[in-house]
């Protein structure tokens, strides 16, 4: 099996590097997700500053608990350009603690298009480059291409929405029976983690986000999760109501791929960094348990 072609120097391929950080520090991501009421209880100020002390906070409190950070990038888009500085210095200070971070942007768009956010969020030497991001495959999974190709020849990743954790979702992704639209992307991603070396192992670059909160479609739709080769991005955990028990009866003989993630629950836990650890290693405790 190939290994991507010039990985930049001392990078592996990201689903080595999150397995690694999985089985090092367990099944956590704490997603960073700065939003209006959020800064208010930590008595911060809604702009590019209060971003900038709360995304601080949030990495000081769990770069040692957790495997990611998973910042939602439309909560820095609010505030324009300087909303966009603060995460990219949410970014580097990452990757200088050592800590993965997955950029939740879903971008999805045609493949001219998305060859400028592969760039953008997965290239190497851009100012947003994150260690994975999340991508939206309804204009057809194979306009993904060039972020899939971009993913594999920097050592990052891909998390492509399988089955979104909104109960809306269903309207799009159940749709087809047997051949169901989530069934499909994730036979693609299954297909597309096969290419590449880390498959035999399990440790695929491109993953699915597969919601806490989709009960039992994952059977009703037959889809194969525990053999697609990749990781599972899992939100759901906390304000939308699953629970790390919930995870693991969900999802069954897959959930050893499974990252769960869980935002306002934890940064509840503030204002300050001890607050947002402590809960994130309830939450850790939960999902190890
Ligand atoms: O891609 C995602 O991260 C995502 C997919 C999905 O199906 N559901 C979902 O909630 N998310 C994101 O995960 C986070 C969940 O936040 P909390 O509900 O506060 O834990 C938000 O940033 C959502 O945008």
């Amino acid at each position: 099996m190939p290994e991507p072609a010039g990985l930049p120097v001392g990078r592996s391929p990201f689903g080595e590097r999150l397995a690694g950080a999985m089985a090092a520090r367990g099944p956590l991501c704490v997603g960073v997700d700065p939003h209006p009421s959020l800064l208010a209880a930590w008595g911060l100020t809604d702009d590019a500053e209060g971003l900038r002390r709360f995304s601080a906070a949030v990495l000081e409190g769990v770069a040692d608990v957790a495997a990611a950070l998973k910042p939602q990038v439309a909560l820095y888009e609010r505030h324009g350009s300087a909303g966009i500085a603060a995460l990219e210095e949410l970014l580097a200070a990452s990757a200088d603690a050592g800590l993965l971070t997955i950029a939740d942007a879903k971008r999805g768009d045609i493949g001219s298009t998305m060859a400028a956010y592969a760039e953008a969020w997965l290239g190497e030497g851009s100012p947003l480059a994150a260690d994975a991001v999340t991508l939206s495959p309804y204009l057809g999974f194979e306009s993904l291409r060039p972020a899939l190709d971009t993913a594999a020849e920097t050592g990052r990743g891909v998390f492509v929405l399988a089955l979104t954790s909104n109960p809306e979702g269903a309207s799009v992704q159940h749709v087809g029976g047997e051949a169901s639209v989530a069934r499909r992307i994730v036979d693609a991603a299954a297909a597309e983690n096969r290419r590449y070396a880390g498959a035999e192992r399990g440790h695929g670059s491109v993953g699915l986000v597969v919601g806490a909160t989709v009960g039992d479609a994952i059977g009703r739709l037959g889809l194969d999760l525990a053999a697609m080769g990749g990781p599972i991005l899992a939100p759901g955990l906390g304000a939308q109501g699953a629970t790390p028990a919930v995870l693991k009866e969900t999802f069954g003989a897959a959930y050893t791929r499974v990252l769960g993630t869980s935002s306002r629950d934890i940064l509840a836990g503030g204002p300050g960094p001890q607050g947002v650890r402590a809960r994130a290693e309830r939450t850790l405790e939960g999902l190890r348990g």
